[in-house]
């Protein structure tokens, strides 16, 4: 469903030199050589430090960035040359972001959904039903979508990210600030898409709750590279000495996620402005 090979992706950037006012062009790798595949159903937390590149890959999966270097395909297509075919195919959410329209009801951005995506009418009355009751929306479906409290959006967002019925879904953070009720509700929500219409998720997170309840392959990511792939067992055995998962991690994690920047002359062309 979600295939990488080799897949790098660099920026140019520009940093102070030491003289005053000097700056020096320098390349940030973001994601270095990442090869994985995510099979049809799993449900895989994508972890790694701040700045590791976990958004970098989310842009690249979705379209919003190209790679310098390797292969991607999801759904069986190249996210950044097909990114309106491949639209049809995968549900987006940033949990820092919404997707929906800030000024206008949620059910009527629903219904803009709907047009983009050319979901017939009687589809979509079926589906905005069904998610409408699994993510309790019917108090605010008629809120404007600046009036709705965080976790109201994050569900409205979700729900816009499945009205088209995507057999993969990317989730960037989607517990951020969540209460702890909220948080529950949702993953109960994610947990049954996954095991009922075996929808694919993947999921970016610093809450290690989310990859406890609900990931059966965890992957991590550190200064742009894959460090860890496995299941949540194989990540506890990595530490057996520790007793809670925030300590596990933080010990393959190196302490630096970020990439540091190199002098763009050493390197070569492939870089991206
Ligand atoms: N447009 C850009 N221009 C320059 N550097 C960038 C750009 N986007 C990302 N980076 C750099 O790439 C690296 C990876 O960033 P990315 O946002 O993918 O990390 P992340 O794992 O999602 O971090 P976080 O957990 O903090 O959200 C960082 O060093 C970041 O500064």
């Amino acid at each position: 469903m979600i295939e990488l090979e080799g897949v790098g992706r660099s920026f140019t950037v520009r940093r102070r030199t030491g003289r005053l006012l000097r700056r020096e062009k320098a390349v940030v790798h973001a994601v270095r050589d990442l090869s994985f595949s995510v099979a049809p159903g799993e449900f895989v937390g994508y972890l790694g430090p701040n700045g590791a590149g976990k958004s970098t890959t989310i842009k690249m999966m979705t379209g919003i960035l190209t790679p310098t270097e390797g292969r991607l395909r999801v759904a069986g297509l190249d996210p950044s040359r097909r990114r309106t075919v491949l639209a049809r195919r995968i549900g987006v959410v940033f949990g820092q972001r919404t997707t929906l329209w800030w000024d206008l009801p949620l059910r009527d951005s629903f219904e803009l959904v709907r047009h983009l995506y050319k979901v017939d009418r009687n589809t979509f009355r079926q589906r905005l039903d069904e998610l409408t009751e699994l993510l309790e929306l019917t108090s605010f479906l008629h809120t404007p979508v600046r009036q709705l409290s965080l976790g109201q959006r994050m569900r409205g967002d979700i729900a816009a990210a499945l009205l088209h019925a995507p057999p993969v879904l990317v989730l960037d953070e989607p517990t951020i600030g969540l209460d702890v009720v909220s948080k529950a509700a949702l993953r109960a929500f994610l947990s049954e898409l996954n095991a009922e219409r075996g929808t694919t998720v993947l999921l970016t997170t610093h809450d290690l709750g989310d990859v406890e309840r609900l990931c059966n392959r965890v992957m991590v990511i550190d200064q742009g590279r894959l460090s860890f792939d496995g299941t949540v067992e194989d990540l506890r055995a990595t530490a057996p000495d520790e007793s809670s998962i925030e300590d596990v991690v933080a010990r393959l994690y190196t302490g630096g996620g970020t990439a540091a920047a190199e002098p763009a002359q050493q390197l070569g062309s492939s870089v991206a402005q």
